[in-house]
């Protein structure tokens, strides 16, 4: 079986509660309380930058260019690619930069890219991609999920977001990691195996907590 193949069995259990927490419902039916959508949007952004980090250790301690040209260029993909939709939305709702930087990051965000970070400082390549790929992985499979749903992607508010992680540019950007993530967990053994599964499964329980923090207003 490919590596991403039991990854994925592994969180679905979790990945199912996402799919079904009421902000990720809220924004498939449009009902989304817009106030719980401008927190997790403060939130997010601020998590991205923490994530782009994660993805910069990666260029740090890739060996071969290749690998360190995936990394880099995944950096740009957040800080320019992702993050525009962020900000496209932050302008919607009038808020600048500026203000998100004044927002303390709540501690379930906090909490989810500390781990990141430490699981990328503590390992190589593959540890990396295995705490990344459940973010870009759950994503683009709500994203998914959710343009399926009739009229979804049409919404005049929350149809962008929609769009943005079902379009093709995002869904490309995470085939070719769970492609990479197979690559480098190749010829890893049991025990090495059983290190990444810890780490997607633990994020996978992170992002089941960020939908919580924006759906509770968490401070
Ligand atoms: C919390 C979270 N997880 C994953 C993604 C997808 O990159 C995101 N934007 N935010």
């Amino acid at each position: 079986m490919r590596t991403t193949q039991r990854l994925y069995e592994a969180a679905h259990p979790i990945w199912e509660q996402c799919h079904d927490h009421p902000f990720v419902r809220g924004i498939g039916d449009g009902s989304l309380d817009l106030e719980k959508f401008r927190w997790f949007l403060l939130q997010d952004y601020l998590y991205l930058f923490d994530y782009a980090r994660v993805f910069a250790y990666g260029v740090v301690k890739a060996r071969d260019p290749g690998l360190m040209r995936t990394f880099s260029a995944n950096v740009d993909a957040i800080l320019g690619g992702e993050m525009k939709v962020h900000r496209a939305y932050m302008a919607r709702l009038g808020i600048t930069e500026e203000q998100v930087f004044s927002v303390q990051p709540a501690l379930s965000n906090l909490s989810y890219t500390h781990y990141m970070l430490s699981c990328a400082a503590a390992g190589g390549p593959a540890e990396i991609i295995a705490a990344i790929l459940s973010c870009s992985w759950s994503y683009a499979e709500i994203g998914t999920r959710l343009a399926a749903i009739p009229g979804a992607a049409d919404h005049p508010f929350y149809g962008e977001w929609i769009r943005s992680y079902a379009g093709e540019d995002y869904q490309k950007t995470n085939d070719a990691l769970v492609e990479l993530m197979d690559t480098l967990a190749e010829s890893c053994t049991e025990a090495e195996y059983q290190r990444l599964e810890e780490i997607f499964v633990n994020c996978s329980r992170y992002e089941l907590g960020f939908w919580e923090m924006a759906w509770t207003l968490e401070r």
